[in-house]
C-alpha cells in the first residue's frame, strides 16, 4: 500500500497522516481500496453509583434525559451522525431508570453500577455479560453492512470510573489521570482524586485481569464499548474511538486481546486531562485536536471524514503514469 501511495500524483508522503491512515485501513480490511462508506455509531448509556459522591457537575438523571434527547435527535451526536450519514443506535446497557422508548436498544444489565467507593461496581459475571452485549450489538450492526464502527457513551460519573481504571492500568496516581469531566471545580477535582485513591485501595482491582478491573471500578457502558471493539476486530472492521472514556474502554479491550489495537483509530485528543496518558498507553496518535470534551462519539464522528478521505485518495487519485506527470528525479 505504501508503495502504491508513492505512485500517486503528489510528492511522496505529502498527505502526511492521511497516508498513514490509508495504510492502516488497507491492512485492517485486507483491501487496497478499503470500503468504509457505511459508518455506524453505537452509543452505550449507563449510570454510575459513584455519581452520588458528587464527582460530576451534573446530576445522575441527565443520563436518562440525554437518552431521550438522543432518540429525539437533538444531541450533538445526532447532528454529527446526520452530517456523515451514519446509522446511529442508542443502547441502554445500564441506565438507572426504565426508559420505554421505540428505537432504543434495551439491553440493561442492571440499574446502574454500585458506588465503587463502597462496593464493587458490578459482579464479574455482569461485567462479562456487558462485554458480550456490546459484542452482540456491534455484530448485528456489522451484519447489516456497516463497515466502519464509531463508538460513544453517555453516563454521568463515567470520567471518575474511567480515571480510576486508567490509574490502575497505568499504575499512575489519580493526580495524573483526573480531569474536569463535565466541568467540576478544582476543589471538586481534588475530592474526585481522593475518591479514586480510596476506592482503588478498597477494591484492590487486579491490574493483570481487565475483567476484574471493569467489575470492581468500571461501568456498564465501558464494558459495552470493550465488547463492540472485540467484535469489530474479529470481523476486521475499523473502529473509530472517541475521547477519554471510550479510549479507556479501548485499553481494556487491548488488555483482553492485544491485536485489537490494530483496528483502532483515536478520533480526537480530548481536553480531559488523563486522555494524553490513555493514548500513550495505547501507542496511538489522535487524528483531531479540537479542544473537545463531550463524549457521545462526537470526536469519532468528526474524524470519520478524514478516514473516508484516505480511502478516496487511494481510490480516485491519478498515478504519475496515468496522468503523464513526471516522477521524482
Ligand atoms: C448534558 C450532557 C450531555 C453529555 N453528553 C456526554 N456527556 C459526557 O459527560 C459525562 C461524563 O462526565 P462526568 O464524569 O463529569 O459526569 C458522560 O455522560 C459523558 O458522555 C454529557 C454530559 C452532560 C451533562
Ligand atoms: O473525552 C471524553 O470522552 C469526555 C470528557 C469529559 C466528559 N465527557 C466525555
Amino acid at each position: 500500500m505504501g508503495a502504491y501511495l508513492n505512485t500517486l500524483t503528489k510528492p511522496q508522503g505529502s498527505l502526511g497522516i492521511v497516508e498513514e491512515i490509508a495504510v492502516q485501513l488497507s491492512r485492517i480490511t485486507g483491501n487496497k481500496i478499503p470500503d468504509i462508506t457505511l459508518p455506524g455509531i453505537l452509543v452505550f448509556a449507563a449510570d454510575h453509583g459513584i455519581a452520588t459522591e458528587g464527582v460530576s457537575a451534573y446530576p445522575q438523571e441527565v443520563t436518562a434525559q440525554m437518552v431521550h434527547n438522543f432518540l429525539d435527535g437533538g444531541a450533538a451526536i445526532n447532528v454529527l451522525a446526520r452530517q456523515i450519514n451514519a446509522q446511529l443506535e442508542i443502547v441502554d446497557i445500564g441506565v438507572a431508570t426504565d426508559i420505554d422508548r421505540k428505537g432504543l436498544l434495551q439491553r440493561k444489565i442492571r440499574y446502574g453500577t454500585a458506588n465503587f467507593l463502597k462496593e464493587d461496581s458490578m459482579s464479574r459475571s455482569e461485567a462479562m455479560q456487558a462485554i458480550e452485549t456490546g459484542a452482540d450489538i456491534a455484530t448485528s450492526m456489522l451484519d447489516k453492512g456497516i463497515n466502519c464502527l464509531l463508538l460513544g457513551e453517555m453516563g454521568i460519573g463515567n470520567t471518575t470510573s474511567s480515571s480510576a481504571i486508567l490509574s490502575v492500568l497505568s499504575e499512575m496516581d489519580a493526580m495524573h489521570v483526573v480531569g474536569a469531566g463535565t466541568g467540576i471545580t478544582e476543589e471538586q477535582q481534588n475530592y474526585k482524586k481522593q475518591v479514586i485513591r480510596q476506592a482503588v485501595v478498597k477494591r484492590q482491582p487486579n491490574s493483570d485481569d481487565a475483567i476484574d478491573v471493569l467489575a470492581k471500578i468500571g461501568g456498564l457502558e465501558l464494558a459495552g464499548i470493550t465488547g463492540a471493539i472485540l467484535a469489530a476486530a474479529e470481523r476486521k472492521i475499523p473502529v473509530l474511538i472517541d475521547g477519554f472514556i471510550s479510549t479507556v474502554a479501548a485499553l481494556i479491550a487491548t488488555r483482553l486481546y492485544k491485536e485489537a489495537a490494530e483496528y483502532l483509530f483515536i478520533g480526537h485528543k480530548s481536553a480531559e486531562y488523563g486522555h494524553q496518558y490513555a493514548i500513550k498507553l495505547l501507542k496511538k496518535d489522535p487524528i483531531l485536536d479540537l479542544g473537545m470534551r463531550l463524549g457521545e462519539g462526537t470526536g469519532a464522528a468528526l474524524a470519520f471524514p478524514i478516514l473516508l478521505a484516505a480511502t478516496n485518495i487511494v481510490k480516485e487519485m491519478a498515478t504519475f503514469e496515468s496522468a503523464g506527470v513526471s516522477g521524482k528525479v
